[in-house]
């Protein structure tokens, strides 16, 4: 019997809010709430870091709403349960080189950089790629041959591997899932991604479920 979570999607002005709360609902067993506000994200039992645009925007809307130290704590002290995806995902890491050098969240340690593709593959990288598995986890094992997620990106996140969840092959190796403890990161839409889509987000959740409790 899965147990429900209260689910704190992150409002702070960049993009793809309601597509995701969409999803979330037709997981149909958790409550989301749609908020900046420090006392219902304390109250949630997970943090959900959506996000669409530029790196450097979305930390200055964070700052702006005091959000980076309010998730800071949430996520280091208090040790939700965590996912950013797409742009969400990039600020989990220390810095973006996204229009200049910007500073992001810092929860896993590492940098975002430009797609450096080979000639012949296209930035943005836009469209449906089949996931590598670089680990062992509990999000994408046994999807089958049939893996693939949507991506709308010109970044990418580098970490060290003992992060890396999933990759894509795109020209090189592209980053397209992370974890470190607590913090989860993808860079496709899982939002746009169908079944996939869904069925990884329901296995985050009930992941999130199982970390609440251990
Ligand atoms: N789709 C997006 O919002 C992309 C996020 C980021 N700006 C990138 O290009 O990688």
């Amino acid at each position: 019997m899965t147990q429900s979570l209260k689910v704190a999607l992150i409002d702070y002005g960049m993009g793809n809010l309601k597509s995701i709360k969409n999803v979330i609902a037709h997981i149909g067993e958790h409550e989301v709430l749609l908020t900046a506000d420090p006392v219902e994200i304390d109250q949630a039992d997970v943090v959900f870091l959506p996000g669409v645009g530029a790196f450097g925007d979305a930390m200055k809307n964070l700052r702006a709403r005091n959000l980076d130290a309010i998730l800071s704590e949430q996520v280091l002290v208090k040790k939700k349960p965590t996912i950013g995806i797409c742009l969400g995902m990039q600020l989990l890491f220390e810095r973006s080189a996204e229009g200049g050098d910007h500073q992001g969240l810092g929860w896993i340690p590492g940098h975002v950089e430009y797609l450096d593709l080979p000639a012949g593959f296209r930035v943005p990288h836009i469209g449906w790629n089949d996931l590598i598995l670089e680990q062992d986890n509990p999000f994408f094992a046994g999807l089958g041959a049939d893996s693939n997620f949507y991506f709308v990106h010109s970044y990418h996140a580098i970490c060290d591997p003992q992060y890396l969840l999933a990759t894509v092959d795109y020209g090189m190796k592209v980053t397209a899932a992370v974890q470190k403890d607590n913090v989860v990161g993808m860079q496709f839409h899982p939002e746009k991604s169908q079944t996939n889509g869904l069925e990884t987000m329901r296995r985050f959740f009930q992941w999130a479920q199982e970390y609440r409790h251990a």
